[in-house]
């Protein structure tokens, strides 16, 4: 097969080679192993040229050192020295097979690489909602559509940030109950005692504040599919009338007699290990088999480190739009800080990270010095993308008479972090590293009375 190709290129050491590679969108790559073959390096290429055959050469033959090769990104390890026909037939092979997938579709020789195949202006893969085409997000994909059609319940898993509501929602989207109501509601971001009126609703009168009758969640999602994320942080006690409801379909408003059938797909999310939870008599045993029939482990982003650049370029595109600025690309430096940055935050830190870039900057290029400061080593971020320091203003200083009153102070941090986090009260308190409840008390003690806390925590749509 011919290729109209342009003529190749070759590099003596690493940084050379990546710097080209950037400029450039090669279809094949080839790398000695023994000499530029790190496996740190190896996935750098990878990430940033989806699209190109990444082939390893090894004269050394080491089984494990080509596993690990693989692992990083490459399609394939070669000992040499090889038979030049057989090289030429393999790559022929991968050009074949990505000329024929059509674009965002698969068919390569590493999983993921053929639907990113593709100008540098091509949009990236995407699947309700999500963006990344990588092989363990395209399983995820798979996964989805299977389960979709069912019933049965859900347990989706996963650490902060992942994706795991947005997967909920998926499921939803692909169901038969699409056109029915999905509602979600964040177990931890409710005090417990109110939690139980958010998920099976209250007659007038049932407790002080109850002046009309109102359906929970449950009811709301009739038909449609009730997401209970975080369910690790539900009470014990509420887990038992949740079981009830699990087992036989009907729930009671608090504070009534009647029973009210109720049809809901469930679907639940948690962060923790809910074994370590079921060991530690947090979370009932039962209640956990009963859910956790149709299991989904979302893959943190640092374990699929090809979809951190469509991700960022979705997340630049966007917010450049919303926020009036003419970014259109990121360049190879900042590529690179987000390419080996690990993540601990997952799609969420990186949303919020080109958030603030975009918001903080403009021009048409994205550089790596417009970044937030942990990706450039500065300060840290493990584990919260927006910390309480982050939000405080710093004091002007001997400006005594200016300081405000405690009370002010955390209202307005509190107020911030909740509206970085779309009011959500969950992430809020876990950025600010308090307690959701904590949230909950401070804001009563604000208004002083209680505070309505639904508009923070459902997010419910229909179809
Ligand atoms: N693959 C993806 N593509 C595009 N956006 C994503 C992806 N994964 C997550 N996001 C975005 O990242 C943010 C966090 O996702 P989501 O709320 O679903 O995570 P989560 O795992 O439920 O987090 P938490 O455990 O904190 O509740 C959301 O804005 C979501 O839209």
């Amino acid at each position: 097969m011919d290729h109209p190709c342009a003529a190749p290129v070759a590099f003596h050491s690493f940084e050379p080679f990546y710097a080209a590679n950037t400029q450039t969108r090669p279809d094949v790559m080839i790398v000695d192993l023994e000499t530029l073959g790190q496996d740190g390096h190896l996935s750098r290429l990878a990430a940033a040229q989806p699209q190109a055959l990444l082939m390893a050469v090894s004269a050394k033959g080491s089984l494990s050192r080509s596993l690990s090769a693989m692992e990083a990104g490459a399609h394939d390890v070669i000992s040499i020295p090889a038979d030049p026909v057989v090289v030429a037939e393999k790559i022929d092979r991968f050009l074949l097979q990505n000329s024929r997938a059509p674009r965002g579709q698969g068919g390569a020789a590493r999983a993921g690489a053929a639907e990113r195949a593709k100008p540098e202006s091509a949009t990236p893969y995407t699947f309700e909602g999500f963006v990344g085409g990588s092989a363990r997000m395209r399983d995820i994909y798979d996964q989805i559509r299977r389960i979709a059609p069912s019933t049965a319940p859900v347990f989706v898993t996963g650490e902060s940030g992942s994706g795991k509501e947005l997967c909920a929602a998926a499921i939803h989207a692909r169901s038969p109950r699409k056109d029915s109501a999905f509602v979600a509601i964040n177990c931890a971001a409710i005090p417990a005692e109110l939690m139980e009126s958010e998920i099976f609703g209250h007659v007038r009168g049932a407790f002080t504040g109850a002046g009309e009758d109102r359906p929970g969640a449950a009811e709301l999602a009739d038909k449609g599919t009730l997401f209970l994320d975080e369910i690790g942080e539900m009470d014990i006690a509420l887990q038992s009338k949740l079981l009830r409801f699990v087992q036989t379909g009907m729930i009671q408003r608090v504070g009534d007699t009647r029973q009210r059938p109720v049809d809901v797909r469930i679907l639940c999310a948690t962060n923790r290990d809910p074994h370590e939870e079921i060991a530690r008599g947090r979370f009932r045993e039962d209640l956990y088999y009963r859910l956790h029939v149709l299991p989904i482990r979302l893959p943190a982003l640092r374990d699929r480190r090809e979809d951190i650049l469509p991700l960022a370029q979705t997340f630049l595109t966007r917010y450049a739009e919303q926020e009036g600025r003419k970014f259109t690309r990121l360049d190879p430096a900042a590529e690179e800080s987000l390419l080996t940055y690990d993540w601990p935050g997952n799609v969420r830190q990186l949303e919020n990270a080109m958030r603030q870039a975009v918001v903080l900057h403009d021009g048409e290029l994205l550089r790596a010095q417009m970044l937030p400061g942990f990706l450039r080593g500065e300060g840290s971020a493990i584990g919260s993308p927006i910390t309480s320091r982050d939000l405080a203003p710093v004091p002007a200083r001997g400006r005594v008479r200016e300081i405000e009153p405690l009370w002010a102070q955390e209202k307005r941090i509190i107020e911030q972090a909740l509206a970085a986090f779309d009011g959500n009260i969950a992430k809020a308190a876990a950025a600010l590293e308090i307690s959701p409840s904590t949230i909950y008390r401070k804001r009563q003690s604000w208004s002083g009375r209680p505070e309505e806390v639904s508009g923070a925590t459902f997010t419910s749509f229909a179809g």
